[in-house]
């Protein structure tokens, strides 16, 4: 910024000496030498050396968005809310007319700019006579009433060359109400606070960006339980900014207390015998419920596409020796890697995902951009979780059932979810199962974007498509010739024509308790289906195994797969 102003004066910046600017109409002429005249305001100038330091600063929109308070507008340039502007989001690729001092933010958001020849993005067409937006520009007074002759045209009856804001203009405001006072430091200290109460470690406020003692960079939180400034890991991370990683290696690592399976349940009862499962009697798939001695089973099934099985665990189930309750403890207790990775198909230093992960055994498509651990790596909860899991796929698959050989661990703290995706790598085995320990969550199933409005399936009548019936109706009347597949198609075709619907709605919705186990069966259910996990506590996790086809991988990476279980590993199902 070149010059600051304060009420009427204009002063320089920078040690500068301070000048008064005379704001007198009259001598404001046609002549002025040049619009940016020594005692008036400046525009910015793109080229201008910064001066001094930000008290925070960012190298990507996501950890400035999650550090500050002041600005999380991660995909706009204006961050506002009840038509007050919080924070603005410059960048060099502001326009000739930009103007900023103390109290005023001249600027535009986005539109009419081009990449120039050394790939800046650059303002592509200027303030002229056909956008009379500005009425402010110094140079002198002239009409803007468009149609008058002297429309865009100086005293001197020249058009204007160059623009800059009239002193005047820029004086003209209201004074600020000084009761009215900023809602937080413009940077808050959350370090300190959350040193000073640990048990909110898994809160959304911990999972917050920080802003780092020592170089003022803005860090999101990836780790689990630690904030790394510049990350050297984060080198496997496709993060651009790797390339030019910062020096400053400050770390902090939060003491975590390890949280009892009570306290992140909202349950009246931990492992009922027999749960409550959400009916609808017009749902289009219908669950059937099966009771043993530790499990309630509820299968839906979807015929040729797949099936849903969903294992919910009673009280003495998950108490057992290394079981669900045990399980949650230890996970806690380990260090498993967990971290957030960038939004797949997100610009790289953009959005991270709203939850932590790690993979085990052979590497799976979700985690490509890290090394997946081997096997030999896996802490022995990892191998319980396993064992059950591959017990559960057994059971509702049949004993054809792959054993699995990768394991993605999730863990999800206040307010983290899961957005919908497919499963469906074709480098995977068709089963795929889940064990579900600590707080309740909600998984939803619905047809994915192409399929629901019911044009692309391949002919078949996908559960959940827009106008389901009407459909299987058309479908049954051209299987038995009563319609030619002429007049099956414009049948079709008109259907879909009428479809309004952005998303399918859901066609399965499964309430996720501590110690469930989920198998999801079918490499169809992956293709046309996709699902969704939205965590409702304060500490959940996930451990989802699947079976990755060996002849899809290196050699080095099929050696990452394999394992042994000891005895006590392999679950019985009691
Ligand atoms: O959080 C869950 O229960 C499931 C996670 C999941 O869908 C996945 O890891 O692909
Ligand atoms: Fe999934």
């Amino acid at each position: 910024m070149s010059k600051k102003r304060k009420g009427s004066e204009i002063t320089q910046g920078d040690g500068g000496k301070a000048r008064k600017l005379r704001i007198d109409q009259d001598e404001q002429n046609d002549t002025a030498s040049s619009s940016h005249g020594d005692d008036s305001p400046q525009p910015i100038q793109g080229d201008e050396e910064a001066r001094g330091q930000p008290p925070a600063w960012a190298d990507s929109r996501h950890s400035l968005c999650s550090a500050l308070p002041w600005f999380r507008s991660v995909q706009g340039g204006s961050y506002q809310s009840n038509k007050l502007c919080y924070g603005f989001l410059l960048d060099r690729d502001g326009g000739p007319l930009d103007y900023i001092d103390d109290e005023i933010v001249i600027t535009r958001v986005g539109g009419d700019c081009k990449l120039d020849a050394d790939g800046n993005l650059k303002q592509h067409k200027n303030q002229d006579e056909s956008t009379r937006v500005v009425e402010s520009l110094r140079e002198s007074w002239m009409c803007l009433q468009a149609g008058c002759e002297r429309f865009w045209t100086l005293k001197s009856g020249s058009t204007p060359s160059n623009l800059a804001y009239n002193a005047v203009f820029l004086d003209s405001r209201e004074k600020s109400d000084d009761q009215i006072q900023p809602k937080f430091s413009l940077v808050p200290n959350l370090l300190a606070d959350l040193s000073e109460y640990p048990d909110t470690s898994t809160h959304r406020v911990a999972w917050r960006g920080v802003v780092c003692p020592k170089c003022d960079k803005c860090i999101s939180r990836t780790r689990w339980n630690r904030w790394v400034c510049n990350d050297p890991s984060d080198n496997n991370n496709n993060n651009n900014n790797s390339q030019n990683p910062g020096t400053c290696q400050w770390a902090m690592t939060m003491s975590m207390p390890v949280f009892s399976i009570r306290s992140v349940l909202a349950d009246h009862e931990i492992g009922v015998t027999k749960r409550g499962i959400r009916t609808d009697k017009d749902a289009l798939i219908q669950p059937k419920c099966f009771f043993t001695k530790p499990y309630q089973i509820v299968t839906y099934d979807l015929g040729d596409i797949g099936k849903i099985v969903h294992f919910s665990a009673n009280r003495s189930t998950l108490k057992r020796l290394n079981g669900p309750n045990e399980l949650f403890k230890r996970l806690q207790e380990v260090d498993l890697g967990l971290r957030r990775y960038p939004v797949k198909g997100q610009s790289a230093d953009e959005m991270l995902t709203a939850h932590f992960a790690v993979n085990f055994g052979m590497p799976y498509k979700y985690v490509i951009s890290v090394d997946s651990k081997g096997f030999d790596e896996a802490p022995a909860e990892i191998m319980y979780a396993l064992g059950r899991l591959d017990w559960a796929t057994k059971k509702a698959v049949g004993t054809e059932a792959r054993e699995s050989n990768e394991l993605l661990a999730v863990g999800y703290f206040e307010d983290m979810s899961m957005g919908f995706h497919d499963d469906g790598e074709d480098s995977l085995g068709p089963s795929i199962a889940t064990l579900s320990l600590g707080s309740q969550a909600t998984m939803r199933f619905r047809l994915k974007k192409k399929y629901y409005n019911g044009s692309a399936a391949n002919n078949a009548v996908l559960p959940g498509c827009e106008f389901f019936e009407e459909r299987q109706k058309l479908k049954e009347e051209n299987d038995n010739g009563k319609l030619d597949d002429d007049e099956y198609s414009i049948r079709c075709m008109k259907l879909t024509n009428q479809v309004t619907r952005r998303e399918a709605r859901d066609l399965i919705t499964l309430d996720l308790h501590h110690g469930d186990m989920v198998v999801m069966n079918g490499s169809l259910l992956q293709k046309y289906y996709e699902h969704s996990v939205t965590s409702e506590g304060k500490l959940r996790y996930a451990l989802t195994a699947r079976h990755v086809l060996e002849e899809k991988l290196t050699v080095e990476e099929r050696a990452n797969g394999r394992y042994q279980f000891t005895e006590d590993q392999i679950y019985d199902g009691e």
